[in-house]
C-alpha cells in the first residue's frame, strides 16, 4: 500500500497482508460464529464487569472509527473473571459498522451480519500497560456487543450526541462521566475464542468475549454513525461506513459458549 491501511478498495482488509502479514496468520479475527458448532463449557464463569463512569476521559474520530477512551492507571474499571485469568482494565470502546443497515458487524453468527458492533477493549494488568499487553498471546480481551435495529438507545445516543465535534479525522473532545456498562445487554450469555485485533497490526493477543444478545439501534441512529467522516478537515469529505473486517478463517480454532 503506497498510503495507510483503511477500508477502501486500494487499502482495504484484502490489502493488509502487503504490510502486515499476520494478516494471515492463525489466530486472526473476526470470525464467523457458528453456535451449532460452539462447544458449550461448564467451566467458563460469568462476566465480571466494573466500570467507573468517572474513568471516562474523551471521545474521537481516529479516522478509521470513533472511540471513547478511559483512564487505565488503576484497578477501577475492569474485566475479570469469564474465560480470562486476573484482571484486565478497561482501555476504550468503540465501533464498527456498515453502509446500510444489512451488513457493518465484524463478526458473524451463521453468517448472518448485524448492521454495527461494539467492542470493549481491556488490556492484561500482568504487563506494564496496553502496548506492552498488545503483543502478548493473553494480552487484551475484547467484548464484542453487536447491535439490531429496532428501539433508539438512549445510553448509545449520549454517545452520538457527541458527535458534532467530532465529525472529521483526529478530532477530539472531552466526554466524561459515562458508564459504558449501560451499552452491555441484560444477558451476559457469551461465545469465546482466542483471536487478534480486527485492524492493523492484527496483533494475535485478544481474547474475544462475544455477547449473543444484541442490544438496539433505532436507523435514525445508525444514519448518525454514518455522519462521520474517514476524512480529515480540508479534505474531500468520505463517509465513514463500512469500516469492518470481514470473517477470517477458523484454522481449526475452538469456539466455546457459556451457555447451553
Ligand atoms: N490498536 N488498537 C486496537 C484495539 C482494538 C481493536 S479491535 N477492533 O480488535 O477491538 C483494534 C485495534
Ligand atoms: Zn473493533
Amino acid at each position: 500500500m503506497s498510503h495507510a491501511w483503511g477500508y477502501a478498495a486500494d487499502n482495504g482488509p484484502d490489502k493488509w497482508a502487503g504490510n502486515f502479514p499476520i494478516a494471515n496468520g492463525p489466530r486472526q479475527s473476526p470470525i464467523d460464529i457458528v453456535p451449532g458448532e460452539a462447544s458449550f463449557d461448564g467451566g467458563l464463569k460469568p462476566l465480571n464487569l466494573k466500570y467507573d463512569p468517572s474513568n471516562c476521559l474523551e471521545i474521537l474520530n481516529n479516522g478509521h472509527s470513533f472511540q471513547v477512551t478511559f483512564a487505565d492507571d488503576s484497578d477501577s474499571s475492569t474485566l475479570k473473571d469469564g474465560p480470562i485469568s486476573g484482571t484486565y482494565r478497561l482501555k476504550q470502546f468503540h465501533f464498527h459498522w456498515g453502509g446500510s443497515d444489512s451488513r457493518g458487524s465484524e463478526h458473524t453468527v451463521a453468517g448472518t451480519k448485524y448492521p454495527a458492533e461494539l467492542h470493549l477493549v481491556h488490556w492484561n494488568t500482568k504487563y506494564p500497560s496496553f502496548g506492552e499487553a498488545a503483543s502478548k498471546p493473553d494480552g487484551l480481551a475484547v467484548v464484542g456487543v453487536f447491535l439490531e435495529i429496532g428501539a433508539k438507545n438512549a445510553s448509545l445516543q449520549k454517545v452520538l450526541d457527541a458527535f458534532d465535534t467530532i465529525k472529521a479525522k483526529g478530532k477530539q473532545t472531552t466526554f466524561t462521566g459515562f458508564d459504558p456498562a449501560t451499552l452491555l445487554p441484560g444477558c451476559l450469555d457469551y461465545w469465546t475464542y482466542d483471536g487478534s485485533l480486527t485492524t492493523p497490526p492484527l496483533l494475535e493477543s485478544v481474547t474475544w468475549i462475544v455477547c449473543k444478545a444484541p442490544i438496539s439501534v433505532s436507523c435514525e441512529q445508525m444514519a448518525k454513525f454514518r455522519s462521520l467522516l474517514f476524512s480529515a478537515e480540508g479534505e474531500p469529505e468520505c463517509c465513514m461506513v463500512d469500516n469492518y473486517r470481514p470473517p477470517q478463517p477458523l484454522k481449526g480454532r475452538p469456539v466455546r459458549a457459556s451457555f447451553q
